[in-house]
């Protein structure tokens, strides 16, 4: 019986007016029921971006950097908006409040990816702790990674190889003084080179001059060494190929991207190859490293060679950029502001007086800390996250999200949330002394991401970045160079400085 039916009934019996109001009444009330449940079964969708047919937005998102072109729809369409690009059906996430519903309440219906054509073969189909969907190898491998490299423990074993780095930048930059001591400093030249070594001790157990690779036919120097595994990798995962908008044209040759992939997967597979074959002869001899590599061998043989390779490979990626993303933003910061440089000065004169700053020391510094936060916060070295696929129906910021759809969290964009940022474009520290947060805290912005598959690197970048930044500003004065102001252009997959960092250092008087 439906509601008319109902209504039809009650008038057809004998009764007075209040029986007839009451009978409306109900029916009323019924017909509201009804309407809440439908709409509470399938709420409403996000407001969509006007577009175009069949490309949707894709002329609008020409710009190498979605996350600002997203964080400018944001202003418009609210924090959280569709756009389609070609066949597929993107959502995206700009406000803290909708990127945690998301990454932490409703990760059990997004825990899977959808890469695109240059990160397919660029991670070897997900063969990654990062990329992988939250599986069993992903389970697996993510307890070699922290046991054996990121976890409070393994990082310190590799404490050594940390203070080594530290001391090297030191003495470069002393050098540098001495012989030109009016120029600037190539400020990411040192410090990528010195994290590109670090890298390679953590995966390999020492650092590697040069090695032969039989298949290009050449010894590749450690900054070529950089260069393979690092640097290329990183521009090749912005390969923007059109087919991933349109799958349905994928019998299309586009030659030129799938050559260049092809090409760059190449020389990372022969490069590790022959990293991992002069290991193996190493530990044929009996010498054995505190190393990745050495765990994996021995208490990963479940791997194929080409997982192990990737693996490998991961952390030696993952160690090289971001870090170095933070650090040389967070010098380029302070060059800057004279002010906040001296201020962070005296805080680390007032803990360690003449002692050069240790690991030990960070807790006892909120300031560092903060400079460090409000680096990742402003400048997101990972502005998106990986797009993440919808394998079921959901619900976020009370829209409906259908299975199928891919959802892309804007960490650049929540990290500039005016909700909970004031003046978010600016750089200050200040904002996040608070006696109420733990300097050890490391998830105080969303540059870390949330939820399950948060960074397990977080420890690592900020014990590197933390104890670089404090000896810098305790052994040196910083200013920019003549122009630099202007420099803070970014290019590639993470927030990378499009011209590296210049900058006039002068040594302290002790
Ligand atoms: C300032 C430096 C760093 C930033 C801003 C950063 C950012 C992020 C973000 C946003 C995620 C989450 C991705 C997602 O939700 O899908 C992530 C995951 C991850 N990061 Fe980092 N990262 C940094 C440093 C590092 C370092 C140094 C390493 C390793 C050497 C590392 C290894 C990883 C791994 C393995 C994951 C995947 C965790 C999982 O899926 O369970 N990160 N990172």
């Amino acid at each position: 019986m439906d509601v008319t039916q109902f209504l039809q009934r009650l008038h057809s019996t004998p009764h007075t007016a209040v029986t007839t109001a009451v009978a409306v009444a109900i029916g009323a009330l019924f017909l509201i029921l009804v309407k809440n449940l439908v709409h509470k079964r399938k709420p409403k969708s996000p407001p969509a971006v006007p577009g175009w047919p069949l490309i949707g937005n894709l002329l609008q998102l020409k710009e190498k950097k979605p996350y600002k072109t997203f964080s400018r729809f944001a202003e418009r369409y609210g924090p959280i908006y569709l756009i389609r690009l070609g066949a597929s059906t993107l959502f995206v996430l700009n406000s803290v409040d909708v990127a945690k519903e998301a990454m932490v309440t409703r990760f059990d219906s997004i825990s899977t990816r959808k890469l695109s054509h240059a990160l397919k073969l660029l991670t070897c189909n997900k063969t990654m702790v990062a990329i992988s969907d939250y599986d069993d190898f992903h389970k697996t491998v993510k307890r070699h990674i922290l046991s054996n490299v990121l976890g409070t423990n393994a990082q310190k074993r590799h404490r050594v190889h940390r203070d080594i780095m530290i001391e090297n930048m030191v003495r470069r930059l002393h050098e540098h003084v001495k012989s030109h001591p009016l120029e600037a400093v190539d400020f990411r030249k040192i410090f990528q080179s010195e994290l590109f070594r670090l890298s390679m001790k953590q995966a390999l157990g020492r650092e590697v001059e040069s090695i032969y690779v039989e298949e290009l036919g050449a010894t590749l120097s450690s900054e070529e060494l950089c260069q393979v595994l690092v640097l290329d990798m990183m521009e090749g995962a912005i390969e923007v190929d059109w087919r991933d908008f349109f799958p349905y044209l994928r019998w299309i040759p586009n030659r030129s991207v799938e050559m260049k992939l092809q090409r760059l997967c190449f020389r990372r597979e022969v490069v590790m190859k022959a990293l991992i074959n002069e290991q193996k002869k190493r530990i044929a001899s009996g010498e054995e490293l505190n190393c990745y590599l050495d765990h994996l061998l021995s208490e990963a043989s479940f791997l194929t060679d080409e997982q192990l390779r990737m693996l490998l490979w991961e952390v030696i990626i993952e160690s090289s950029d971001t870090t170095l993303v933070t650090s040389e933003w967070a010098m380029y910061e302070l060059s800057k502001d004279l002010n906040r440089q001296g201020y962070l000065r005296e805080e680390i004169q007032g803990v360690c007086g003449p002692n050069k700053i240790t690991e030990e020391n960070l807790s006892q510094l909120p300031y560092l800390s903060a400079v460090f936060h409000e680096t990742v916060r402003k400048h997101s070295p990972a502005p998106m996250v990986p797009l993440r696929y919808v394998h079921e129906d959901t619900e976020i910021g009370g829209y409906h999200i259908p299975a199928g759809s891919e959802i892309a969290v804007n960490i650049y964009g929540c990290n500039r949330d005016k909700k909970y940022w004031e003046k978010p474009e600016q750089w200050n520290p200040d904002r996040l002394v608070d006696d109420k947060l733990e300097p050890v805290d490391l998830y105080r912005t969303m540059a870390f991401g949330a939820g399950k598959r948060a960074c397990v690197g977080a420890y690592q970048a900020m014990l590197i970045s933390c104890t670089s930044i404090g000896r810098f500003i305790q052994e040196f004065s910083w200013n920019l160079r003549g122009g630099e102001e202007e420099n803070v252009d970014t290019v590639g997959l993470t927030t990378h400085r499009l011209h590296p960092l210049h900058v006039l250092v002068k040594p302290i008087d002790p």
